[in-house]
């Protein structure tokens, strides 16, 4: 006859007797039975245990098969519940996050959160098990960390599709939030090591300029910002009108006018990491394309001055410029310049558009040239460069953004002096910066000022000296009869 408990206290008594009896056989198979049944033993209460349980759980491994990469999975349940568990648990671990100033907390091993989903509750644990074997005698034990979530069966659909994307969502925009940001370089005649296992070594980006501290005019500023946001934003629109997830950049301009500041205020405004491209660092196509498969997503691909990198154009000038003849002694100057690098326009041109489509998305190539018009075509043409943007020389409205930075002024008396004078001269962002930085502490803006005035009508002096000069060699050369062309005409006035 089945004893049915008529008091709690008869329940709860009847209860503790049989864990109590459970217990003891338990303790009695541990100690006396052999390891094959006691693992049968372990196994078959787990399954029996599980068949009456309501709880699902999930386990989320650090390391799936391929030891090298920990799982992108795990990594978006860490970034989750950095965020969502530092609020709830008790025990938290810190890691240094982003610019290495600030902490960054996270649940610690054994630690449980609770979570809540459209009403559902689920439980967070972070736990690890220590695999008794060791590989070699001084390895390391081997520490195999997961996250396991626990959630009532009766939620089973929405905690496995709604719940766990929201989760993956969430935890790839924490992490990427709260990453340090890298600056790769693939370093200059080094040969790799085998065993070595990227070609870019790297260090902590930490450049401090933004759009907002750019000398630009405001439309042109916001049409980029614009541009770059649109980008970053439209993973569906490349995926549905089947175009791999890149946009190529030609930064063109004179020396100064900031095309690499512009390149650091892109990263920070998407948050992305830089690959600082040395093409003359690069032995081959081949290399290149090992390069470039190596990169990650959210990145900005950078080769600077592409028309010095190699001999990709026939045709090179010297930086400052003064164009060079196109004669044999360049082209080996150029060779010299760019080492023993075998890569070849086409491979270059493969490697922006073949490539792309095979190794993921969300990547900006960025090109910088002070010399657009010497670029073979081929390589700027729309849907490579799919942006060509003129950085030129300073405006008033690009003076205003530097006063404020250096300065902190926003006017100034002697504004319209710099204004009139600027509509005359043509003078560099990275000029005028100059002039308004302060070179002893006792300078005051007004210092500045003044300092920048002077170099305004003294860079107005010689425009007007080389102008005159190249008016009395016109006249020279209609006295003397003889036709100049232009080009002939400016090598003179340069003279
Ligand atoms: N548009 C700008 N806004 C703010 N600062 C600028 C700007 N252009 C240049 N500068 C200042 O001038 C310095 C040089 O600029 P940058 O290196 O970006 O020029 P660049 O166009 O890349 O020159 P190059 O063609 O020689 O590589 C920067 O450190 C920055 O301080
Ligand atoms: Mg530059």
């Amino acid at each position: 006859m089945e004893m049915v408990p008529s008091t709690m206290t008869e329940m709860w008594t009847t209860m503790g007797s049989t864990i109590a009896s459970f217990m003891f056989i338990w303790a009695i198979i541990r100690q006396y039975c052999p390891y094959e049944l006691r693992r049968y033993f372990e196994k078959y209460t787990h399954t029996i245990m599980t068949y009456f349980s309501p709880y699902i759980k999930i386990s989320i491994h650090e390391f799936t098969g391929d030891r090298l990469k920990r799982s992108e999975a795990y990594v978006a349940v860490e970034g989750y519940l950095s965020v969502n568990s530092s609020k709830t648990a008790k025990r938290l671990k810190a890691e240094m996050g982003k610019d290495s100033n600030n902490l960054v907390l996270s649940m610690d091993e054994y630690e449980k959160v609770t979570d809540e989903f459209r009403g559902a509750k689920v439980w967070w644990v972070a736990s690890k098990v220590v695999s008794a074997t060791r590989p070699m005698a001084y390895y390391p034990e081997q520490e195999k960390r997961f996250y396991r979530l626990t959630f009532h069966k009766r939620y089973r659909e929405m905690i496995t599709g709604a719940y766990l994307e929201h989760v993956v969502k969430e935890g790839k925009e924490i992490k990427v939030r709260n990453r340090q940001r890298k600056l790769y370089t693939n370093s200059p005649g080094y040969k790799w090591p085998s065993y070595k296992q990227t070609m870019w070594s790297h260090i902590v980006f930490e450049h401090p300029a933004t759009f907002g501290t750019m000398a630009l005019e405001p439309d042109k500023k916001k049409e980029i910002i614009e541009d770059l946001v649109t980008f970053s934003e439209s993973k569906e629109f490349y995926a549905r009108i089947g175009k791999a997830w890149k946009r190529g950049y030609l930064l063109y301009g004179p020396p100064g006018t900031g095309k690499s500041t512009m390149i650091a205020a892109m990263a920070n405004l998407l948050n992305y990491d830089v690959y600082d491209l040395e093409l003359t660092a690069v032995k081959d196509n081949t290399e290149l394309r090992k390069l470039l498969i190596e990169t990650t997503s959210k990145s900005i691909i950078v080769i600077e001055d592409i028309d010095c990198s190699l001999d990709l154009t026939g045709q090179r000038k010297k930086k400052g410029g003064k164009a060079m003849a196109d004669d044999e002694k360049e082209r080996k100057e150029v060779k010299e310049e760019s080492g023993n690098s075998k890569v070849t326009l086409s491979g270059l041109l493969n490697f922006i558009d073949g490539l792309w489509s095979a190794c993921g998305g969300e990547r900006l190539i960025v090109f910088t040239t002070n010399y657009v018009e010497k670029l073979d075509p081929a390589l700027i043409r729309r849907g490579r460069m799919d942006k060509h943007i003129e950085l030129s020389y300073c405006g008033f409205e690009g003076f205003k953004v530097l006063a404020k930075n250096y300065l902190n002024l926003e006017t100034h008396p002697l504004f319209d002096a710099i204004d009139g004078l600027m509509k005359e001269v043509k003078i560099t962002p990275a000029d005028v910066a100059e002039n308004l930085m302060p070179k002893s502490p006792l300078d005051d803006a007004e210092k500045c000022l003044w300092s920048l005035i002077q170099a305004l009508e003294e860079a107005k002096e010689e425009a007007e000296a080389e102008a005159a000069a190249a008016k009395k060699v016109v006249e020279q050369s209609q006295d003397g009869g003889g036709v100049c062309s232009e080009n002939c005409l400016a090598e003179k006035a340069s003279e």
